[in-house]
C-alpha cells in the first residue's frame, strides 16, 4: 500500500542532487500536492532554505539501499533521473556506467514491483544514431556510444517489466544547478567568451535543447497522469550547437567573433556523438499538455537565475 501523508500521494525522486533532480524537488515543493521523498548519493546538497520534503540517502547501485528506502516510504510515484551522465566518462569507465545506468534500474524496477509504484524513467536522444533525426517516439534506436547503449538497455528492462511505467526522453538539458555541479552549453559559452576564450562550435549536430525546468514539468505531468508509454520531453526548436552559441552571445551582448564554426569530424571526444537528433514533441504537447519554453525564453530564465545567484 503506497503511503499518503495528509492525503497527498507520495513521490520519490532519484538523483535529487543533480540538475534535473533539483528542478523536480523545487517544482514539487511549489506545487504542494505531493509528499516528496528526495533521494541521492550521499548527503543532501539541496539548498538549506528548501522545506517540505524528506531527504533519504539512496545509492541506486545498492539493492539494499533501494529496498530499504522503498520499504520505508512506499512511494506511489517515482521519477528516476539518477544516472552516470558524463558521456565521455561512460566510454572510458564502462563497468561503472553499466552499474549506474542499467543494473541500478533493475533494482528500481524490483522495488516498484514490490510497492506497485508508477515510474517515470528519464532517457535520452543518445539511444539513436543521429542519421535521420529529428525523431518521434516510434523511431528505431541504434546508439553510437556506450552511454546511449546503457540508456537503451534500461529502456528495454522497463518495457519488459510488468510495472506501470512511462519513459521521458530528452535532449541536451541546460539550466542552473544550485551548486553549479554541472555546466551546460549556455553557461559554458557565456563564461568562456567573458573570459576572452575562443570557442569551436559544431554546426553539423542537430539538437532540440531542453530547459531543465521544462524537463521537470514534463516528468511531473507524466507522473500526475501516470502516463503509459514513451514521450519526447524536450525543447521544440531544432538548433545546432553553433546556433545555440550565437543566440547565447546575442542575448548577453557578448563578442560573437570568439565563436568559430567547426564540424564534428574535427572533434576528438572519447565518445562518438550522434549527429542529427532532436525530437518531435507533438505527442507530449497534445496528450500531456506539455508546453516548453523557446530557447531564448530559456536563456532569459537562466539570466534571471544568475542575477539572483550573484
Ligand atoms: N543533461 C542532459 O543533457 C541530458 C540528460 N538526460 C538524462 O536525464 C537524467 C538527469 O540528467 P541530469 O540531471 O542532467 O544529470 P546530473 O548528472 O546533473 O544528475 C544525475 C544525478 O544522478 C546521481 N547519481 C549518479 N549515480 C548515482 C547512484 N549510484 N546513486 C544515486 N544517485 C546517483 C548523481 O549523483 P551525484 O550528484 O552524487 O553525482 C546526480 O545527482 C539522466 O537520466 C540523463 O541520462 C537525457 C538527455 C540529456
Ligand atoms: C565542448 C564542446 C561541445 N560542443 C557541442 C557538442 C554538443 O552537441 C554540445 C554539448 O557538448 P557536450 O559534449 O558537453 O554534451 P554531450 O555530452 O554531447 O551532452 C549529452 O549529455 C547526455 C547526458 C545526453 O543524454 C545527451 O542528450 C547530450 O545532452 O556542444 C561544441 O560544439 N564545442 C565544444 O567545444
Amino acid at each position: 500500500m503506497n503511503t499518503q501523508k495528509n492525503n497527498k500521494p507520495s513521490i520519490l525522486i532519484t538523483g535529487a542532487n543533480g540538475l534535473l533532480g533539483q528542478k523536480l524537488v523545487k517544482r514539487l515543493i511549489e506545487k504542494g500536492s505531493f509528499e516528496i521523498i528526495a533521494t541521492g548519493r550521499g548527503a543532501c546538497r539541496l539548498p538549506e532554505s528548501w522545506k517540505d520534503y524528506t531527504y533519504a540517502s539512496m545509492d541506486i547501485t545498492s539493492q539494499e539501499d533501494v529496498k530499504s528506502v522503498f520499504t520505508k516510504f512506499k512511494p506511489g510515484l517515482v521519477i528516476h533521473g539518477a544516472a552516470m551522465t558524463n558521456v565521455d566518462q561512460c566510454e572510458t569507465e564502462k563497468e561503472a556506467c553499466y552499474q549506474q545506468n542499467v543494473a541500478a534500474v533493475q533494482h528500481i524496477i524490483k522495488a516498484c514491483e514490490q510497492h506497485a509504484s508508477y515510474m517515470v524513467h528519464v532517457s535520452t536522444d543518445f539511444i539513436f544514431d543521429g542519421e535521420d533525426g529529428p525523431y518521434d517516439e516510434a523511431a528505431k534506436p541504434n546508439p553510437v556510444n556506450y552511454y546511449g547503449e546503457t540508456k537503451l538497455l534500461a529502456e528495454e528492462l522497463i518495457q519488459q517489466s510488468n510495472i506501470n511505467w512511462g519513459i521521458a526522453r530528452t535532449v541536451l538539458v541546460y539550466g542552473i544547478s544550485h551548486d553549479m555541479s554541472r555546466s551546460n552549453i549556455v553557461l559554458w559559452v557565456k563564461n568562456s567568451i567573458e573570459q576572452g576564450k575562443d570557442l569551436q562550435l559544431v554546426d553539423d549536430q542537430l539538437r532540440t535543447p531542453t530547459l531543465a525546468e521544462d524537463l521537470a514539468e514534463g516528468c511531473i505531468l507524466m507522473a500526475e497522469q501516470k502516463a503509459k508509454g514513451i514521450f519526447n520531453i524536450s525543447g521544440e526548436e531544432l538548433l545546432t550547437p553553433y546556433d545555440m552559441a550565437i543566440k547565447t552571445a546575442d542575448f548577453f551582448k557578448l563578442d560573437k567573433s570568439k565563436i568559430n564554426r567547426t564540424n564534428s569530424s574535427t572533434f576528438t571526444q572519447p565518445a562518438k556523438r550522434p549527429l542529427k537528433t532532436g525530437f518531435n514533441i507533438q505527442k507530449a504537447k497534445t496528450q500531456l499538455n506539455y508546453q516548453p519554453k523557446s530557447f531564448n525564453e530559456g536563456i532569459d530564465i537562466l539570466a534571471k537565475q544568475l542575477n539572483l545567484a550573484n
